[in-house]
């Protein structure tokens, strides 16, 4: 597969302060959308000014920032606000594995915008454009007659599968895995991404709520945002289920924090990300023990990162030096990407891989695309969720497997209801 680019001509790019849109994804016209939302606050988008497939390589990162650069570069911006996420953004996706070929930007038509109280719309076209193909408003419609079924491996396989994984840990040099299970889930009618994306950024307002082309989830798990030189990172690595009572979450917070099986885990995460971010920082502060994270689903062991780039790098250079983190992928990398592939018998396609926005300043917000669901682009009545949990040598299959529909318990009920 080649890298192709679909931009009809140069773009004309104006963005103009609003008043508050109110409720974000309420924003959006038409069920193809766009959107990243933490807090309230983010980016929601519609419609596609240009298109970039990334063809599979460990260099698609690379690839895309030099292929965004040169359509920025040829692009005319009126943007008087200048704020991270104003002027001309490009949304993207990438593929967990870099063999697999479906990473994706797309640069909308419209983007809907709020931060610290300012509001902005950005309208992208080819010069001469005014028509909007998208302006027809068309209401959203909750998913209904859902079906579940298992995806690639049963709840039983996926153990087994856990229980090879911690064979191969104790008797080889692999530290660490994490291996995923999918499901599927059939709805009577296209699913719309409206509906998944307000439940999701209602009831997970902590986390970061994104959809792109199709995949569409709300993660907990910051992997890098830029704004100037400054970038931050949330690393998550250590779960447990939420308890039934508040003495219950104390109690389990408190066995993972001195759990050493999650205390392993975390640190084969932080310790790469601190030396994966190292070499691109002037300063890096990352503190020696991890913070409790509670969402509504589960505790997380989570270390936040601050750093000073020590020069110019757009938030796809560094985020090439940090995907896939032993977070997703395990510990020596190239082993543990080997250990899921056999193991999980699937293709985690955008799962797992980096998720977020870009502008052209090269500011810029990703996540780990976790805790989210791909809708099928052939049946758009169909998706695929996903979840998996970090392995290591004192890891139990049923515990994994507990951990594993906790995470799940995310996207079911935002189909649900
Ligand atoms: C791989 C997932 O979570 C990762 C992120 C946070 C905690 C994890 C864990 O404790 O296993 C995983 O490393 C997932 O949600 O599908």
């Amino acid at each position: 597969m080649k890298l192709a680019a679909h931009t009809p001509d140069p773009l004309t790019v104006r963005t103009v302060p609003v008043p508050d849109p109110g409720d974000l994804p309420a924003r959006l016209p038409h069920p193809q959308a766009l959107a990243w939302i933490h807090h309230g606050q983010g980016i929601v988008a519609w419609g596609e000014a240009a298109r970039i497939t990334i063809p599979a390589g460990p260099d698609r990162f690379t690839r895309a920032d030099h292929h965004l650069r040169e359509l920025f570069a040829e692009t005319d911006i009126d943007d008087p606000l200048a704020l991270p996420g104003t002027g001309p953004v490009a949304f993207g996706s990438f593929a967990f594995d870099p063999a697999s070929d479906d990473s994706v930007l797309i640069v909308p038509r419209r983007i809907l915008g709020r931060r610290d109280g300012q509001a902005w719309l950005t309208t992208i076209g080819p010069r001469h454009h005014t028509a909007d193909p998208l302006a027809l408003a068309h209401p959203p419609t909750p998913p209904t007659h859902l079906q579940w079924s298992d995806g690639t491996l049963t709840a039983p396989a996926w153990q087994q599968a856990v229980a090879h994984a911690v064979e191969r840990i104790r008797h080889g040099r692999l530290g660490k895995t994490v291996l995923a299970r999918d499901l599927n889930v059939q709805a009577a009618e296209p699913i719309d991404a409206r509906v998944l994306l307000d439940r999701l950024a209602t009831r997970y307002p902590g986390c970061f709520t994104f959809a792109v082309d199709g995949l569409i989830g709300a993660t907990p798990e910051l992997l890098i945002r830029r704004t100037d030189d400054h970038i931050d990172s949330l690393v998550l690595a250590g779960t447990t289920p939420r308890g039934a009572t508040p003495t219950d979450d104390h109690t389990r917070a408190q066995r993972l924090y001195h759990s050493p099986k999650d205390r392993e885990e975390h640190a084969y995460a932080a310790d790469m990300v601190r030396d994966a971010l190292t070499p691109l920082c002037a300063d890096l502060r990352i503190p020696d023990h991890p913070e409790i994270l509670t969402l509504p689903n589960v505790i997380h062991l989570a270390s936040p990162v601050h750093g000073t780039l020590d020069r110019e790098r757009s938030v796809l250079d560094v985020l090439a030096a940090l995907h896939p983190t032993p977070a997703v992928c395990g510990t020596p990398t190239g082993p543990a990407l080997d250990l899921i592939r056999e193991l999980e018998a699937m293709d985690r396609g955008r799962y797992a891989g980096p998720v977020g926005w870009i502008d052209a300043r090269g500011d810029g917000e990703w996540g780990i695309a976790l805790r989210c669901a791909e809708l099928d682009k052939a049946d758009p009545t169909r998706a695929r969720l996903f979840a998996g949990c970090g392995i290591v040598a004192d890891s139990d299959p049923a515990a994994e497997l507990a951990e594993a529909q906790a995470k799940f318990r995310a996207m079911q009920d935002a189909f649900q209801g």
